[in-house]
């Protein structure tokens, strides 16, 4: 996406084929922009945050600017904007640039949803929210989170919810040999909510989970000022669920614990109440495999066009794990190259 937004520039910045005026006058470059921060969309509404930690910090109510076509905005994106950026009451801004992102979460298009979209701009860490029960964890879920997730080069937080009702060995067992960071939460115990903040403080953090398993507790308790609604859903009415289906971002709060470092940058959490699924028909196998280093080292001698997956014929993967040096590290390399087939596999 980074890309087609830069084309979308240069077309603008290309030269008209009716003479030559200069360039200023058919596109002013807005040298009075300002900066701001995606944090909400409704109904080609942006809601957006000036001066983003400085002395200034302010909401402002914002529309895209005519030039930008059908350039899309997402949450999470840094843009300029121009006219009245006051925040006062009754202002519409400008939005008239959209700054080349640092990462772009997407999903395909799936049933619900035919469109291919990005659900999150220049977010760094995939925060996969899941109960060890009531509802049942589904690693199918995981592994396609985990999948997006590295797909957009993120890394991933599992942040395992209802404690208090089953133990997470398992799954940590599962998740943390591929590089996934696994934190325990319970309700009663507002030490687990301050663990998790511990690895969100500084970073955009994007968090994703099914209906039930206590993703709006965890907000709650990590950002008080957030109110979303949490509580039994009824499947049928959908009523109790939170109205906005969009992402929306959350500045969040250095909170309680005074040793953590608070350099001015407590960080954002963006909640997606809309996202029940990541279609995954987009992710390539060689980007997949560029998040294990060592499988991707390894591949190198895989025959032109291998697959990897489990009866590719002579994937040098296989041939990796036959050589390690003992049987502990091949045991090692082993479950290393089931969970990348798994992830691969959970494409489909
Ligand atoms: N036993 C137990 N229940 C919890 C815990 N955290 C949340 N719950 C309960 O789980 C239910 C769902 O919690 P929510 O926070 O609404 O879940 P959600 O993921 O936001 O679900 P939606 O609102 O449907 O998107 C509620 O009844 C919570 O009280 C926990 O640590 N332990
Ligand atoms: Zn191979």
């Amino acid at each position: 996406m980074a890309r087609r937004v830069r084309d979308e520039h240069e077309r603008f910045a290309r030269p008209s084929k009716h003479g030559s005026r200069p360039r200023s006058k058919q596109r002013p470059d807005h040298a009075d922009a300002v900066p701001a921060l995606v944090t909400g969309i409704d109904r080609g509404r942006y809601t957006l945050v000036v001066d983003d930690g400085g002395p200034d910090e302010r909401e402002i109510l914002a529309m895209k600017a005519r030039e930008l076509g059908r350039t899309r905005t997402v949450v999470g994106d840094r843009v300029d904007v121009v006219g009245d950026t006051t925040g006062h009451e009754g202002t519409l801004a400008r939005i008239v640039r959209i700054t080349d992102r640092t990462s772009t979460l997407r999903r395909t298009a799936d049933d619900t949803d035919p469109y291919e979209r990005i659900v999150v701009a220049n977010a760094d860490q995939l925060v996969v929210v899941t109960a060890l029960a009531q509802p049942e964890p589904r690693t199918g879920m995981i592994d396609r989170c985990v999948v997006a997730a590295y797909d957009a080069g993120m890394d991933v937080l599992l942040c395992l919810t209802k404690a208090d009702l089953a133990s997470p060995d398992e799954l940590r067992g599962l998740y943390e040999p591929i590089g996934v960071s696994v934190v325990v939460t319970r309700r009663d115990s507002p030490e687990t909510v301050e663990d998790v903040r511990s690895h969100l403080l500084g970073r955009t953090s994007v968090l994703v989970g099914h209906s039930g398993v206590g993703k709006s507790t965890l907000i709650n308790a990590l950002v008080p000022d957030a109110l979303r609604a949490t509580g039994d859903v009824n499947d049928v009415t959908g009523r109790g669920r939170h109205t906005s289906t969009s992402a929306v971002a959350l500045r969040l709060p250095v909170g309680p614990d005074s040793s953590v470092d608070d350099d001015g940058h407590d960080g954002w959490v963006i909640d997606t109440p809309g996202v029940r699924s990541f279609g995954l028909a987009h992710v390539e196998t060689d980007h997949l495999l560029a998040a294990f280093e060592d499988l991707d080292a390894a591949a190198a001698e895989c025959p032109r066009g291998c697959t990897h997956a489990e009866d590719a014929p002579d994937c040098a993967l296989d041939d990796w794990v036959a050589a390690a040096d003992g049987e502990t590290e091949r045991e090692a390399r082993a479950a290393r190259l089931a969970s990348f087939r798994r992830l691969l596999a959970s494409r489909d």
